[in-house]
């Protein structure tokens, strides 16, 4: 897995062609959280998103729901 894992969260670090790509790839995702009901923290420089997935309802630790949120994100990227 692509995710690392660092103060009780997955991190990744994605990287894009420009702008328009990386907030495309947001918009995906966005959609995505909300239907699994489980939302990122992120942010976004120009061609670049950085997540970070952990479960707020569970003491800010890294639980399944993160997993598959991950999971879910990567076949969004590939
Ligand atoms: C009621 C709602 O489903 C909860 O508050 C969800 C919303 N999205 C969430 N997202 C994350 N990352 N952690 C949560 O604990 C969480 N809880």
């Amino acid at each position: 897995m692509a995710w690392t894992e660092n103060n009780n969260a997955l991190e990744r670090e994605f990287q894009f062609s420009d702008f328009t790509e990386a907030f495309a790839f947001m918009t995906r995702v966005a959609f995505a959280a909300e239907a699994a009901g489980h939302h990122p923290e992120w942010t976004n420089v120009y061609n670049r998103v950085n997540i970070r997935l952990t479960t707020h309802d569970a003491g800010n630790t890294v639980t399944d729901k993160d997993r598959n949120l991950a999971a879910v994100i990567d076949r969004i990227y590939e």
